[in-house]
């Protein structure tokens, strides 16, 4: 069997006595787009955190791509392929939409910010950006101020510049929030064209969307995991009803 592209060993957070995620153990195959999903609180964000590298754990291991990155900063976590997708507030909004990813890709390059007004440089950083924006259904809009794009279109924008450090695995935490009916089903068909093109790891609230587009959703509750499985069999599993059970959001 193909190593996990990320591998959870008995991970742990805790603030003093509140524990925030419990002996998360859980393996993330290569291609996979894997939902967490759980209730308000559950620790989904934290754990995100986590696997990130913005919050240290207390306890347990993290593998990616079978190498041991628990003790690994943020960006050296970053530069061996696992990416956060970037908030829309990092997005700047007096620059064109092709200028952001741009920016993006010459950060994982290392080098200087100021590259405008360089033309070869320019186009060297333009070609790959302008193929980010493809990925995710943007193109049209590359030289739009980003400011000036729809709330779903900077979502799109978000994960292009997520795929801008070329990563080998994508965390995605709500890219849905905030958008309208219209908007989300954009950022759904745009995360189902990068599905099987790389390993994702996603967050979200609107299980209408997770239990169409998931390979395979764990679901967390008060910290633990309570199941790991298909979203048919997760979405039977009388545990996970029950943990669901008042909020309306389950389907
Ligand atoms: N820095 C912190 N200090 C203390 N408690 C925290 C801290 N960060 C998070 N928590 C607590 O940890 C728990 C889990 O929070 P987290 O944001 O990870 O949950 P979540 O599943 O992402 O929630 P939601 O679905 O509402 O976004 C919550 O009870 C929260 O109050």
């Amino acid at each position: 069997m193909a190593e996990p592209m990320l591998e959870l060993r008995n991970l742990r957070k805790n603030y003093g006595a509140l524990v925030v995620t419990d002996d998360v153990s859980l393996a993330v195959n290569s291609g996979e787009l894997h939902a967490v999903i759980g209730p308000n609180g559950a620790g989904k964000t934290t754990l995100i955190h986590q696997i990130s590298g913005m919050l240290p754990s207390n306890s347990g291991k993290i593998l990616f791509a079978g190498e041991d990155i628990t003790q690994l900063s943020m960006p050296q976590r970053v530069a061996k392929g696992l990416a956060r997708s970037f908030q829309i507030t990092s997005i700047l909004p007096g620059f064109s939409a092709l200028e952001n990813v741009s920016l993006a890709i010459q950060a994982r390059s290392g080098s200087s910010f100021r590259f405008f007004g360089n033309a070869a440089q320019e186009r060297a950083l333009n070609e790959p950006a302008m193929d980010c924006l493809t990925h995710v259904g943007l193109s049209a809009r590359a030289h739009i101020p980003a400011g000036l794009l729809s709330h779903g279109e900077k979502r799109q924008l978000e994960l292009a510049i997520g795929l801008a450090t070329e990563p080998k695995l994508l965390l995605l935490d709500e890219p849905l929030a905030g958008t309208g009916h219209d908007e989300s089903q954009r950022v759904v068909e745009t995360l189902r064209r990068l599905k099987g093109r790389l390993t994702i790891v996603l967050i979200e609230h609107d299980m209408e969307a997770v239990f169409s587009l998931a390979d395979r959703v764990s679901v967390l509750v008060y910290g633990r995991l309570i199941a790991t499985d298909t979203p048919e069999r997760v979405r039977a599993n009388p545990e996970v009803r029950a943990a669901y059970l008042g909020e309306e959001e389950m389907v």
